[in-house]
């Protein structure tokens, strides 16, 4: 473009380094953007798209920025925010700007542009395996963890709240097509570069041996952290990165938290939302994370059980403490808003009320024993909680500078210059009532206006009153406008008290927030204890209100009582219970059943309790024992994945493939239906095939529903797999489900009085009983198997002949081939 003014120019040459970003650029009281990124907000946020010389130019009111900025992030776009540097009005020649911040979805810490979940930036690169490390900027939580393929990474990223993702450029095609809706970054070679000192740099630390990471590992932190700093453009707030590691953890992948409904998802009810009944959302944010992340070492869960069951033996105390987290703000984000020199006024107060609570949360945990490792934890800060009583309004406006924030006397020198500040109207009026007796002009008054500054009106007809030291300013149809030197004198004292108030409230401020800087890691040590006992606290009283029971740990057993399904009991009146029954001689169940009876129900309800047993929490049964499992894995229900281009059965299959590769003896397999997505016979010998192998092979629980009544054989081959049914009663009215579990085969599948009950059509219904009639008639399918199972029988027998000769050698169990 020819002729650009300075301005434009400043503009163009700032926009060269932030190409991808949409850049506001601060211009009096607007952001405005220009060329296409203004054809862009104009779309994105429905606003009028103008010109200037020439240029397409759109802008938003600065006080509305952190609302548009969302939508702006919301649809995808990475923002550059380009402030003026100085005060327009001192400023010689044309007013500096910077970038001060670039926002990207996985960036966010304005507390508007947040919910209250984690929100995580990942970075990605490639070498052995993937290497990642991903961050909650808002909380300043950081993590680091490989993957050995890109599915189990991409299954990750599918159930936690990663909402940018940052990668080499090798990987940025593949990680684009997997992941096609999320936002994805790819990042220039010098981000992987001198990578141990930058993570010293920002640890502030001269080893990082104690972090124990891998030099991949630690790599991809330092693009990470470099990433932040071109962001946030300040130094970071961060916590030292922890490694996920699976020794820990059961692992859930993304299929099994969708089909057991663990958090919300696309299936609405789920057992978040049935647990969460937190109080704060730092509460509710580590809640979700149990909940995806299960434990597996027994000490760690009977050490959260322990809480758990003291809270629940204690409602006194449990009441109480669920009273004071009423009163506990999210503070974790509030300190990281302070290290990032963004918190206001009212997260101060919010901090102030938050610590005031903790001194009541401590006494009365000291009332029970069992939480003397929460009250050694657990600090308190007086001397915060004194300072910020001292300095702040309980309700402070949220603008510092304009002396709503300090508080009277906390500074003499500002309660001086706001005092004549907030009295400035009464000495006006004083000085006019002056005026009009010394002039006797009874309709003089005193004005203000931008330009002129403070004036004296006089009318018209009693200018001849005035006196001569009045100095004429201005000369008006009716009026004439006068100053004088008493009123100059006043003026400059208001204007510099004004800017007084503003400077000195601000440095004030400032102070103070460094001053509580260092308490920062203190508190938020606190914080995430105290979140801690909102979850264990919670789980005592939703273990209360739904009657939930302790379970206890054992190495093989798997028995529950009167079982029920935390989510479903929740939305049907009568929930019929069930038992669970397993150890190492019943190791597999197979569920046959008419349609609607409840097969699904019950098998979701046993990985429930495993889930909810792992996290710490009680378990809705009248007792309960189980084993610490190391994954559950489940295979459900039957869809497409058509943006992978997978069909139902495909993706069947690589699931049945997943289990068959990676289950151990210690995971739990739930399967609900396998095979059905291609010909019966096919569906069977899968069926048939995959069970053996689960069985002899892998020897983990498993409970397999199927429609397939001819696996129920497998029993007879097998010692240790069972069969189990549901009852159901047929009365003149049609079929009733009765939900009860039993050991047996179903007889029959009701498909047909299912299809009644849904409403297909009376004529159908007839015809389709007509026609199996004939087909169960003719049916082959039952003799061959049995023809199967006869032929495995006897192989098993002479194997065991054999066996028993070398009995010295081989202890042959039984059931267990
Ligand atoms: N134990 C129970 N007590 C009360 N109601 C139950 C119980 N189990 C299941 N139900 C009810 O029955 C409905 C059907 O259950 P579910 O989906 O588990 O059946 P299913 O046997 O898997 O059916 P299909 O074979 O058609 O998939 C549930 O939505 C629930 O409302």
């Amino acid at each position: 473009m020819k002729n650009l003014t300075p301005m434009m120019k400043q503009y163009m040459d700032i926009k060269k380094n932030y190409e991808d970003a949409i850049v506001l650029f601060r211009l009096g009281d607007f952001y405005e953007a220009f060329f296409e990124d203004a054809e862009i907000i104009s779309k994105v946020l429905n606003i009028v798209l103008t010109k200037r010389q020439n240029a397409p130019m759109a802008g938003i009111p600065h006080h509305a920025l952190d609302n548009y900025l969302k939508k702006l992030v919301d649809s995808g776009y990475k923002v550059a925010i380009c402030e003026q540097m100085e005060d327009p009005s001192q400023a010689k020649g044309i007013v500096r700007r910077e970038v001060t911040r670039v926002i990207t979805p996985g960036t966010l810490i304005e507390e508007d542009l947040l919910s209250s979940e984690n929100n995580y930036l990942m970075a990605v690169a490639f070498r052995e395996n993937f290497n990642t490390a991903f961050v909650d900027v808002s909380t300043g939580e950081l993590f680091v963890k490989d993957f050995e393929t890109i599915n189990d990474l991409i299954d990750f990223v599918s159930i936690v709240n990663i909402s940018q993702i940052i990668c080499e450029e090798n990987i940025f095609e593949e990680l684009k097509d997997n992941l096609p809706n999320k936002f994805i970054e790819k990042l220039d070679d010098w981000y992987f570069e001198g990578f141990e000192d930058k993570v010293k740099e920002t640890f502030k630390i001269v080893s990082i041996d104690h972090f124990e990471l891998s030099n991949g590992q630690l790599r991809v932190l330092g693009a990470l952290l470099k990433y932040l700093e071109y962001t946030l453009m300040s130094n970071l707030a961060l916590e030292e990165p922890k490694k996920l590691e699976e020794s820990k953890w059961m692992i859930l992948d993304s299929k099994t938290v969708d089909n057991l409904s663990l958090i919300p998802g696309e299936k609405g009810k789920n057992l978040y939302d049935i647990l969460n009944k937190t109080k704060t959302a730092m509460g509710s944010r580590l809640l979700k994370k149990w909940i995806l992340q299960p434990l597996k070492v027994k000490k760690d869960i009977i050490e959260r059980q322990e809480i758990v069951d003291a809270f629940f033996n204690d409602r006194l105390l449990l009441n109480e403490i669920r009273e004071y987290l009423n009163g506990i703000f999210d503070v974790e984000r509030i300190l990281t808003r302070l290290q990032y020199g963004k918190v206001s006024p009212k997260d101060l107060i919010s901090l102030k009320n938050t610590l005031y609570i903790i001194p009541n949360i401590l006494e009365a945990l000291k009332t029970n024993e069992k939480f003397s490792k929460y009250v050694q934890e657990i600090e308190e800060f007086p001397e915060v909680v004194e300072l910020l009583e001292r300095a702040l309004y309980e309700d402070p406006s949220s603008t510092v500078g304009d002396g709503n924030v300090i508080k009277d006397g906390y500074s003499p020198e500002l309660d001086d210059y706001r005092n004549f500040l907030f009295h400035s109207e009464d000495k006006l009026k004083e000085f006019e009532r002056e005026e009009r007796e010394r002039t006797n002009i009874q309709k003089l008054k005193v004005g203000f206006n931008q330009v002129f500054g403070y004036y004296i009106e006089v009318p018209k007809g009693q200018v001849k009153n005035v006196p001569d030291y009045y100095i004429r300013k201005q000369t008006l149809v009716n009026s004439e406008r006068y100053i004088t030197q008493k009123l100059k004198e006043f003026e400059e004292k208001i204007m510099s008290a004004r800017e007084k108030v503003e400077i000195l409230e601000k440095a004030l401020f400032d102070e103070l927030t460094k001053m509580i800087l260092k308490y920062v890691n203190d508190i938020k040590k606190t914080a995430e204890k105290i979140a801690e006992l909102d979850v264990l606290s919670t789980f005592a009283y939703v273990s209360q209100l739904y009657g939930y029971v302790k379970p206890e740990f054992d190495d093989e057993k798997f028995i529950v009582k009167e079982a029920r399904h935390a989510v479903v009991e929740r939305y049907v009146s009568n929930f019929v219970p069930n038992d669970i029954y397993m150890d190492s001689l019943r190791r597999m169940y197979i569920i046959t059943g008419p349609n609607m009876s409840g097969k699904s129900t019950y098998i979701r309800q046993v990985g429930l309790i495993a889930v909810m047993a792992q996290i710490g929490c009680f378990v809705p049964a009248k007792n309960a024992k189980l084993p610490i499992f190391d994954r559950i894995f489940t295979r459900m229900g039957a869809r497409d994945d058509i943006s992978t281009g997978k069909s139902t059965f495909l993706v069947e299959m690589s699931e049945v493939a997943l289990i068959l590769s990676k289950a151990t003896k210690d995971s739990l397999v739930l399967l609900d239906e396998v095979g059905r997505g291609t010909s019966t016979f096919d569906g069977i010998s899968i069926a048939w095939a995959m069970s053996e192998y689960i069985y002899n092979e892998i020897k983990c629980k498993t409970i397999f529903a199927t429609h397939f009544t001819e696996l129920t054989e497998l029993s007879d081959v097998y010692n240790g797999i069972k069969n189990l049914t549901i009852e159901v009663e047929e009365t003149n009215d049609g079929i009733v489900f009765l939900h009860k579990v039993v050991d047996g085969v179903a007889d029959r599948s009701y498909g047909i009085e299912v299809a009644k009950i849904a409403g297909v059509p009376d004529g159908v219904v007839e015809r389709a009983k007509e026609i199996l009639e004939v087909i169960t008639k003719k049916s082959e399918l039952e003799k061959k198997v049995r023809v199967l199972k006869e032929g495995q029988l006897r192989q098993i027998k002479s194997r065991k002949k054999v066996a028993e000769g070398q009995l010295t050698i081989f202890e042959v169990k039984n059931g267990e081939f």
